[in-house]
């Protein structure tokens, strides 16, 4: 429930200059960044109620962000003259209108102002602030109100500006959304325990978190996130990378790593309490380091040399993470779990710590920022020796973070990068020395779960209007995709609803119909083109645009080819762009399709190729470029029964790019290279996206590919189809695969298989407009 504006207005005006209080009021009352963004920047109401803008508040790199990055925040600058007034401030604020950044700066000093301490006692700020003049500094109102007129000497350290930037974001978009269950997936044990739940939480929900801790932090002057997502671009790659920074890493570390070992006796995870020892460490567990027999399962530090290794860390089960010497800081260095490398790190170069540490400063993309740290990246040993493994298990990787913390606990902030590519394929394993029984998944997941099928009955229990049944086995198979997909996702408190395009997709409106004419009054359905829209429309459904409802609940939609990890082709009908915002816009997006689009490699069995939307006039280059960038056969899609090309529902083209299969295998990498380029508007690779995937299959049953790995039969006798079996099941399908054929609706649709099939044919539902 959002609160009324009155209440919020009366909170930021009650809070000012306070911007612990503000956002905590803000944080209890508002669910996400975007709320708070919308409300307290963006409604003109507040202003009315002469509600004051958030106060300044040093924020860093509090979240990730993508390309369009700058599009989610609300950046707005307002110079206040330190002879200024508390009421002239005031006032000044007041005025300022649908923004959130707040940037007061003066003319350097000539004097430390009275009552000025010779440093701010968050001064850490305050000295880079005057190196660089570009580091955020506390705003002390007692400085900026007293600093007019003082006549005392100079002082080095008081800040020669004053700059205050206040930055809250809009919200996690889509992209970031799917980067996070990717790294989310890639980082923490596949199992439901409690340290999965709270660091996946963190993850979700990183934006409040970061926000809390920098709160938390910033008395301590540590003004970092917890946890940032950021896309690293580096010649040879550009993906996004998890970026752990900090001492509350050091605790995700310690509690995974306990739990990891721990021979499941601890099921209740609680963060470590945090007392710094002499060194600076977290002491919870170290309370025993000198101790001469350690407690069970603490993890011990010990950093003793022994020869050209030094022993880091003993762990619970007494494995012993020892280092080799580092000789020159840019090169892998080793990390050993008793005796066997299990992984490397290193020392990025400056210009990533740069990067890194500007992620979500307004120094992003500028040089005049000075990076604090070294950035360090965690490698697989296959980076050093090619015969070596080139995978982490999730357990030792978690070793090797804690490990890296304990020997550089002296810093303030210890951003680690995990992005190799090699890391990717991160395993979970379970040899005996991590004593980790495999959890089975459990059906229930993490947060968004699959529905509750118990409490919705099944559309098919109604009486309802049936389409004829379909003329062959390839038909069967998406209807009964489509229905399974329909019944276990579109509940009747989803009111907003996402169609997708193509042949599957007639399917799921069917069945959507099916669930009677009182469910779906009050529901509104957002079509990703023309095709969908004449579907929803000829169903008599409320027809909407993602523009009124950029929230859905769900999106169903097809795909061309999807691999097992839920990454898809889409865009064989040319919708992709508006699929793909629609796929975004949805809490819960669900792919529908036939046996056949179910592969392992994207390209496998769709093999005409990646299908690109560009603009017009600038294909020829795209063209080039996609040819550059390992595409030789990359075409522009061209019409069928009109000259020229294929244009979009958005007036564009569409180009296909067939890419070979290693390119394939890493689709996520693939796509933000093909997004680079300028010129594209979208590309037919949806990574990470899907909830889960529904593929009908021959013989009836269903397979059901979730976002976490699990895999799910639906029996043939459990499908939605069984109440009425269907009567022609056994017509030969038509291809093995979707043909290379780059007018793909004809490509897809179905030929009945047999004359006398196609004469008893009813009418075909829609294929795709192309
Ligand atoms: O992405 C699409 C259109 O742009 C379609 O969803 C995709 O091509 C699958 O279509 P079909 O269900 O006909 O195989």
């Amino acid at each position: 429930m959002l609160p009324s504006l009155d209440s919020l207005a009366e909170a930021v005006i009650n809070s000012f200059f306070d911007p612990r209080q503000l956002l905590d009021e803000a944080f209890n009352a508002l669910p996400n960044l975007q709320d708070v963004a919308f409300h307290l920047g963006f409604r003109k109401g507040i202003e009315k109620r002469r509600a004051v803008l958030p106060p300044p508040i040093e924020v860093l790199n509090v979240l990730g962000f993508d390309t369009d990055w700058k599009r989610m925040k609300a950046p707005a600058r307002i110079q206040v003259e330190r002879s200024w007034s508390d009421e002239r401030i005031r006032h000044s604020l007041r005025r300022l209108k649908a923004k959130l950044s707040v940037d007061i700066s003066d003319r350097p000093p000539s004097s430390r102002p009275e009552g000025m301490p010779h440093r701010s006692p968050l001064s850490r700020q305050d000295t880079h602030d005057t190196r660089s003049s570009s580091m955020i500094v506390p705003w002390d109102r007692s400085v900026v109100r007293s600093s007019a007129g003082s006549n005392d000497r100079p002082d080095v350290h008081s800040p020669t500006s004053y700059r205050i930037e206040v930055w809250m974001s809009t919200g996690l978009n889509a992209t970031t959304r799917a980067d996070i269950r990717h790294l989310q997936r890639s980082y923490l044990p596949p199992q439901a325990s409690p340290v999965h739940e709270w660091l996946t939480i963190m993850l979700h929900r990183r934006a409040q978190s970061a926000f809390r801790y920098i709160f938390t932090y910033s008395a301590h002057q540590v003004q970092v996130p917890l946890l940032s997502v950021v896309h690293m671009s580096t010649p040879a790659s550009y993906h996004p990378a998890l970026v752990l920074h900090d001492f509350e890493l050091l605790n995700a570390a310690h509690a995974l790593l306990k739990h990891l070992i721990a021979d499941g006796a601890d099921p209740r995870f609680q963060p470590p309490q945090r007392r710094s020892n002499q060194a600076g460490l977290i002491d919870e567990q170290y309370a025993h380091e000198n101790n001469t027999t350690p407690p069970a399962r603490a993890i011990q530090r010990t950093l003793a040399p022994s020869g050209s290794w030094r022993r880091v860390l003993v762990l619970p089960d007494d494995a012993r993470v020892d280092v080799a010497e580092v000789q020159d800081p840019s090169q892998p260095t080793q990390v050993a779990i008793d005796g066997k490398v299990v992984g490397l790190y290193r020392t990025l170069p400056r210009s990533l710590a740069l990067v890194i540490s500007a992620v979500g400063t307004p120094h992003e993309h500028s040089a005049e920022h000075v990076p604090k740290f070294p950035l360090l990246e965690i490698l697989a040993p296959a980076a050093a020796d090619a015969t070596a493994p080139a995978t982490i298990s999730i357990p030792d990787l978690w070793a090797i973070v804690y490990t890296l913390h304990t020997l550089l606990h002296t810093q303030e902030t210890i951003p680690v990068v995990l992005d190799d590519p090699a890391l990717h394929s991160l395993y979970y394993r379970t040899p005996s020395r991590w004593r980790l029984p495999p959890t089975p998944p459990s059906h229930s997941g993490w947060p968004d779960n699959p529905v509750h099928h118990h409490e919705h009955p099944s559309p098919s229990r109604r009486p309802a209007k049936r389409s004829p049944p379909p003329t062959s086995t390839v038909e069967a198979s998406k209807r009964l995709a489509a229905w399974t997909a329909v019944d276990r996702h579109i509940l009747p408190e989803h009111k907003v609803i996402g169609i997708g395009s193509g042949s599957t997709v007639p399917y799921v409106v069917e069945r959507i119909v099916a669930q009677g004419k009182k469910v779906n009054k009050d529901r509104v359905f957002i079509p990703t083109g023309f095709q969908s829209k004449e579907l929803i429309v000829n169903a008599q459904l409320l027809l909407g645009d993602v523009d009124q409802y950029p929230v859905i609940d769900v999106t169903i939609d097809g795909a061309d080819e999807v691999d097992h990890d839920l990454n898809c082709i889409k865009g064989g009908g040319g919708c992709h762009l508006r699929e793909k915002v629609l796929a975004e816009a949805a809490d819960t997006f669900v792919l529908v399709a036939d046996y056949r689009k179910n592969s392992s490699v994207l390209g496998t069995m769709f093999k005409q190729g990646i299908p690109i939307e560009v603009v017009p006039f600038a294909y020829t280059k795209i063209l080039q470029n996609l040819h550059l960038l390992g595409s030789p056969n990359a075409v522009l899609r061209m019409a069928k029964a009109k000259a020229g090309p294929v244009v979009s529902d958005n007036g564009n083209f569409i180009i296909d790019a067939p890419f070979p299969e290693e390119m394939m295998k890493d689709p996520y990498t693939l796509l933000t290279r093909i997004k680079m380029l300028t010129g594209v508007v979208e590309v037919g690779l949806f990574c990470h996206m899907a909830k889960a995937a529904y593929f009908g299959n021959q013989d009836g049953s269903v397979t059901i590919k979730w976002h976490d790995g699990r895999v799910e039969q639906v029996r043939a006798d459990k499908s939605p189809l069984v109440e009425k079996p269907q009567p022609v099941l056994s017509v030969p399908d038509p291809a093995p695969a979707p043909a290379a054929d780059p007018s793909h609706g004809s490509a897809k649709a179905p030929p009945p298989a047999t004359a006398a099939a196609a004469a008893n044919a009813p009418a075909e539902p829609a294929t795709k407009a192309s």
